[in-house]
């Protein structure tokens, strides 16, 4: 697959806007990528919030950037990855009436009153997802009360940042189902999902067809008149195209996805009306595209517990922390870690605050603590991984990406030691999920 013209890819993270240019094939083109930091506002009550319009303002910054540069000449198509589980509630003009809450934020609470699925069983392998308050389910009802004025709609972030561009945000099935509200076989809203959520279908984007494709409003393609003829293909939710830009988009290999949080996911054939393999209590299944679902685990702690260890420990930096590191033995630091900081992700309901560390002395070093917590993230996903083969039968090869592990050679190894004697892969090229985002909407056309 390859595409006339070169690609604008953005990766709506949680740490950061990325947008970069890659050529017709999804290669970077070499120095065409512009950033801009962002942080989720977190507070100790488990906020942890985005403001909608200053994220879209990072993003049209990214876009001016590389217009300034010249290098949007010659870009015919727009693809994103973008969070999961992002929600924002709209008023009646589609301007947001709060801040987005991202996968961080574990504030929401179903009302009390709410029994949740008839059948749970039956509600997670149909959505893939739990009644859960990370998904919409439990954050429409949550996000209704709390509003001052009654939001007239809810959309993803990546929806929002498309709508105030494009005119119109539809949701891609990959979002929707991240967003724990699709039935993934029929690839529709699941009724019972919309019920629980006390949502009705005109509320929320609507489902973006396969091959769906738009164009700027006419303010951004006078802005950027290179843009002005690309098609933009709605947004994907950043796991799945995490594993496809990781070369893990079929079911041959595993990815592991570290950024601000971590992830791992096997990639699965799986057509419009096909019915699902069994999903294990403990695993999530969303879409990766029309004809491919995504199933796996999520961590809240990945890259920023590194984050947290320089704000709060003595580290040294760059080359000085890796020599330190270099000290130390994967599987062997001595320092052990529940690196669940931020609380748990479902089906679990453990509360931010509940992170722990052992094997503490008067002579550990601020290294050794880091160690201890990137070995615990590495532990935590070699033991749910061993589920994730049991849906495919057979043990897999991994692929490891995302901005955390390019960035450190010992986490690196340390995924290597506690994944063996399985092959594991670094992916060299670290923006993984825009360069995925893209290769998914090349394989996007309108019959499916
Ligand atoms: N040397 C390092 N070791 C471990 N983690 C790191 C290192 N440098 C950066 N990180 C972490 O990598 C994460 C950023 O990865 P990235 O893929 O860009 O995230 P996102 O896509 O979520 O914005 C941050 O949480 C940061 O703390
Ligand atoms: O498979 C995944 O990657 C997770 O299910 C997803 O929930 C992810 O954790 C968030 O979308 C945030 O991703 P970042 O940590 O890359 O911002």
């Amino acid at each position: 697959m390859s595409a006339l013209g070169n690609i604008l890819a953005f990766d709506l993270g949680t740490s950061s806007v990325r947008a970069l240019v890659l050529d017709h094939d999804a290669v970077p083109v070499p120095g065409a990528l512009a950033r801009r930091k962002f942080s989720p506002t977190v507070d100790g009550d488990g906020a942890a919030t985005l403001d909608a319009q200053a994220y879209l303002g990072a993003l049209i910054e990214c876009v001016d950037e590389l217009h300034a540069a010249g290098r949007l000449d010659g870009v015919a198509h727009v693809s994103a990855s973008a969070m999961w589980h992002s929600i924002l509630p709209l008023d009646g003009a589609g301007k947001p009436l709060g801040p987005v809450l991202t996968w961080l934020d574990t504030r929401p609470r179903a009302h009390g009153r709410a029994t949740g699925p008839d059948d749970e069983a039956a509600f997670h392998h149909r959505t893939g997802a739990w009644w859960h308050p990370l998904y919409w389910t439990v954050r429409i009802p949550w996000l209704r009360e709390r509003s001052g004025t009654a939001p007239t709609a809810f959309s993803g972030l990546g929806e929002y940042v498309w709508s105030a561009l494009l005119g119109e945000g539809p949701i891609s099935v990959s979002q929707a189902s991240g967003a724990g509200v699709l039935d993934l076989a029929a690839q529709t809203w699941d009724a019972e999902a919309l019920s629980l959520a006390g949502a009705r279908e005109s509320e929320l984007p609507r489902l973006a067809a396969p091959g769906w494709r738009g164009r700027l409003r006419a303010e951004y393609a006078g802005r950027w008149p290179a843009l002005a003829d690309a098609d933009w293909a709605a947004p994907a939710g950043d796991g799945a195209a995490s594993n496809v830009g990781s070369g893990a988009g079929d079911a041959s290999r595993a990815a592991i996805t570290v950024g601000t949080s971590a992830a791992v996911r096997i990639a699965q054939e799986a057509p419009a009306g096909a019915s699902l393999s069994p999903l294990p209590a403990q695993l999530w299944r969303y879409r990766l595209d029309h004809t491919r679902v995504v199933t796996g685990r999520a961590y809240s702690g990945g890259g920023n517990l590194f984050a947290w260890a320089q704000r709060a420990l003595l580290l040294p930096e760059g080359d000085a922390l890796e020599a330190a590191l270099d000290e130390i033995v994967p599987g062997q630091v001595g320092v052990w870690a529940d690196p669940r900081f931020g609380g748990d992700r479902p089906p679990g309901m453990t509360p931010p605050g509940e992170g722990r560390l052992g094997g503490l002395g008067l002579t550990t070093t601020g290294p050794q603590i880091l160690a201890g917590l990137m070995d615990g993230v590495c532990a935590q996903i070699a033991d749910d991984l061993v589920v994730l083969e049991s849906t495919v039968g057979r043990t897999v090869d991994v692929r490891l990406g995302g901005g955390a592990v390019a960035a450190s050679a010992w986490w690196r190894r340390a995924f290597t030691s506690a994944l063996a004697p399985r092959r594991v892969e670094a992916v060299d090229n670290p923006e993984v999920g825009a360069v995925g985002a893209a290769l998914i909407m090349l394989a996007d056309h309108p019959n499916g």
